[in-house]
């Protein structure tokens, strides 16, 4: 069997195999609802048989969207709709997981195809952004953030803990945390945007601390047994790659003491400037060094759209999991396509029944 289709177990669930859908922005709610998009989007990714299905980028707090076409779980009211997504991509097979997060100083933007850029101050649709300092990201992105104060940060903490508790009840069965990308935990941990003097800036403690905290309360809620995970920027190509990647496997050891289940590696994003050496797979490598320094398991993403490249990645022990994103936009079937690449023995039953039975049958070649 193809390292890709074997099995992973994490906590108390078993994935079929790999193969993860990672979260991928809709831009298509309104109010942080889910609708008909959603509903089809995700169960037709999860019949297309990935082991893990992961819900885009859900705001734990009306500002801490993207955009206003983001999800939310900031209210009991957004429940209803997750029981559907999380019933529908459990009915196919696949674990139902969902990211929470909050987009700090990148919030209270346009959608990507309609300008990807800050909302002018002067549209209603525009709303003040947070963040550790009062520092813009820049490029399209120029709205200067408020300065969150203590009681922020203690607010922003509830947030993700009554979001967690949300999800749980919506029956999502593996959480991540959107520590990645710039948005406000990943902000907090680089030197681009923390300019704080108090407990949550400075050295690598300080600027940890806000990361760990949040961990720490969402573990609290979130069952022992069920997956809890993050996805997290290691690295910024911003030119001082070897030291943020040292003290990222730092947080990671941290994180896998204050009871971190796997990361997702990522790039931080924190920086208009950085130059990403864009390729396939290109962060299995780092990846595999972080997993091998801090005892966690590991998933990435990022050009992973080759059945060779993604098996290897398994069979090379750099990746538990493979997060496959465009790839699945292009083809919801695709973990189909990479059982025929791959050889997968009896490739149709990777589908469902309803499909495989005669998929395997009347075979001209
Ligand atoms: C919408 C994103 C997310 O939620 O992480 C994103 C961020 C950076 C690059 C691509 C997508």
């Amino acid at each position: 069997t193809p390292a890709l289709f074997t099995p992973f177990s994490l906590k108390d669930l078993t994935l079929r195999n790999r193969i993860a859908v990672p979260p991928m922005c809709q831009y298509t709610a309104r109010e942080g609802f889910i609708n008909d998009w959603h509903d089809a989007h995700y169960t037709s990714l999860a019949r297309g048989g990935a082991g893990l299905v992961i819900v885009e980028a859900t705001g734990v707090a009306p500002e801490g969207r993207i955009t206003p076409g983001c999800l939310g779980l900031w209210s009991d009211d957004h429940i209803a709709g997750h029981e559907n997504i999380a019933r529908s991509i459990k009915a196919a097979g696949a674990v139902p997981g969902i990211q929470i997060g909050h987009a700090g100083r990148k919030a209270s933007a346009n959608l990507p195809w309609e300008g990807d850029d800050h909302i002018p101050d002067s549209d209603p649709r525009s709303w003040q952004t947070i963040a550790p300092s009062a520092i813009p990201f820049g490029a399209g992105l120029p709205k200067v953030p408020k300065e969150m104060s203590l009681q922020d940060i203690e607010r922003v903490k509830l947030d993700f803990v009554s979001a967690a508790e949300r999800a749980l009840k919506a029956g999502y069965e593996w959480l991540e945390l959107h520590f990645a990308h710039g948005y406000l935990e990943q902000s907090f941990f680089s030197v681009h945007s923390n300019l704080r003097t108090d407990q949550y800036g400075g050295d690598l403690a300080g600027r940890s601390r806000f990361l760990l905290e949040t961990l720490e309360a969402v573990r609290k809620v979130w069952p022992e047994r069920l997956p809890l995970t993050a996805r997290f920027g290691v690295i910024e190509f911003d030119g001082r790659d070897e030291e943020t990647l040292a003290e990222s496997i730092e947080l990671a050891k941290n994180f896998k003491a204050g009871g971190l289940d796997m990361l997702s590696v990522s790039v931080g994003f924190s920086t208009p400037t950085a130059k990403i050496p864009w390729g396939p797979a290109f962060l299995a490598p780092i990846a595999q060094k972080v997993r091998q320094e801090s005892g966690l398991p590991v998933a990435s993403a990022w050009g992973i759209d080759n059945p060779q490249v993604a098996n290897q990645t398994i069979e090379d022990s750099q990746l538990d999991l493979v997060m496959i994103g465009k790839a699945h936009l292009a083809n919801p079937h695709y973990p189909y396509e990479l059982a025929k690449s791959l050889s997968l023995e009896k490739p149709d039953w990777i589908l469902p029944q309803s499909y495989a039975h005669w998929l395997a049958s009347y075979r001209t070649s």
